[in-house]
């Protein structure tokens, strides 16, 4: 796999860092998980491939334990407030004297300086602050946010992941690590490069929901079907236009203008009558092997039994029955191998993982003790 021989430790977080972490993991990456010894257990659902070593950090003997995994390992990935690393004696300065070929990533809301730096926040919060969310939303309705998909995976987990493999191409030049400031804000905002630099092109120039990408557009949304099902339409192009309107059976000449704004609304009363006169599936009937751009908007139950999905294995099942997305993007000769494990529970390979960087089973076994570091003891056979 791409990032084979590449240890991670990654300091549990909430949902972006675990996403970052996953990634790596799936791409062949050794990614360790440090979790809190007080936890009963892990909320992590993004730990595919992951292992987990429970150290208590609000011991000395636990901090120094850390730096000790932290200066054996390529990548550290923490996702904690500005300065938490730092209070506990783990910022990257003290990494990177001692070991220079680290990467040391920081994944926070508002990144490592300006005003914000420290305080809490959420995905809608750094996408409010990104100004993707001022866009999002239906003609009259407040902004809304997509899930937390935005801010917190596509300009935070994903963006964390490209800068850690971006700094590891870099160290093969260079030999040397460097610190990763990745704040969801920014990695957001740079996520929507293509709104802010096509406003110049006047897609944007209407209020919030009455743009070409933003369910203004008829020809550019979702509709209901007969079965209370819906369907996506993204006809954009007049050549793909004619063929929704074909589909439809609708008469060009009847309709007004495709890119009349004004008649817009009277273009969505007519879809949305359409649409509603046939079920999804009737609708993927007529449209699929065409170039309309109309397609069934899928539930979770239905995503991976769809003839496309399954003639590529876009999803897969865990050991324990659990659909997922497989990894994206393919490569050719080295894909990700996603684990179908169970997820780790917590300080499940303390033992191993500590055996692993050279610790001997009296050590180990005296940090138990001393409550630096959990772990299933027997299991481990210690
Ligand atoms: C929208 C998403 C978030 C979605 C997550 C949800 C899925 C979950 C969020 C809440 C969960 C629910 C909740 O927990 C209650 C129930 C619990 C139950 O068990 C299950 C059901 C629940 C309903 C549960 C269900 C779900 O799991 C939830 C709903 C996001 O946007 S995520 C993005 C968040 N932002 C960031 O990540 C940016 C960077 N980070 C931060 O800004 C802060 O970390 C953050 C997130 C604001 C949290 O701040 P906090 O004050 O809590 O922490 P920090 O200041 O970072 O400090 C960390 C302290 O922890 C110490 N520490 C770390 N490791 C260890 C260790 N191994 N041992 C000991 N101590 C450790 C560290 O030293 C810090 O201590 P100090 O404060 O003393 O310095």
């Amino acid at each position: 796999m791409a990032l084979a021989g590449v240890r991670v430790i990654e300091l549990a977080g909430l949902a972006p860092a675990p996403f970052c972490g996953m990634i790596l993991a799936d791409f062949g990456a050794k990614v360790i998980r440090v979790d809190h010894t007080k936890t009963g257990m892990s909320l992590d659902t993004q730990a595919r491939g992951k292992r987990s070593v429970a150290i208590n950090l609000k011991t000395s003997e636990g901090v120094s334990l850390l730096k000790k995994l932290c200066l054996q390992s390529d990548v550290v990935l923490e996702p904690y407030r500005k300065g938490v690393m730092e209070k506990l004696g783990l910022g990257p300065q003290e990494f990177l004297k001692e070991n220079p070929r680290l990467i040391y990533a920081r994944l926070t809301g508002y990144g490592q300086s300006g005003s914000y730096a420290s305080a809490a926040g959420h995905d809608i919060n750094y996408l409010a602050m990104s100004g993707l969310l001022s866009r999002l939303g239906r003609s009259g309705e407040k902004p809304y946010a997509p899930l937390n998909l935005i801010a917190d995976f596509a300009g935070g987990g994903l963006s964390c992941a490209l800068g850690i493999v971006l700094a590891l191409l870099e160290r093969e030049r260079s030999g040397r690590g460097q610190v990763i400031d990745a704040s969801m804000v920014e990695g957001a905002a740079y996520v929507g490069s293509f709104a802010w630099k096509s406003q110049s092109i006047g897609i944007w120039d209407r209020p919030r929901g009455e743009n070409l990408l933003d369910s203004g557009a008829p020809f550019y949304d979702t509709y209901q079907t007969s079965d209370g099902k819906y369907v996506a339409v993204g006809a954009i192009e007049p050549q793909f236009y004619t063929q929704l309107l074909k589909g439809l059976d609708l008469d060009p000449g009847s309709l007004p203008p495709q890119m009349s704004f004004a008649d817009w609304p009277e273009l969505r009363r007519i879809f949305t009558e359409r649409f509603a006169s046939k079920s999804q599936e009737d609708w993927s009937q007529v449209f699929d092997g065409t170039d309309a751009c109309v397609t069934p908007v899928l539930s979770f139950q239905q995503v991976s039994s769809h003839p496309h999905n399954q003639e590529r294995n876009s999803f897969l099942t865990d050991s324990n029955g659990e659909e997922s997305p497989r990894p994206a993007p393919v490569l050719s000769r080295t894909p990700a191998e996603p684990s179908l494990s169970a997820n780790p529970f917590i300080g499940e390979h303390t033992v191993e993982v500590l055996n692993e960087f050279g610790f001997k089973s009296e050590e180990i076994e005296q940090l138990m003790t001393l409550g630096v570091v959990k772990g299933d003891a027997i299991k481990a056979k210690l």
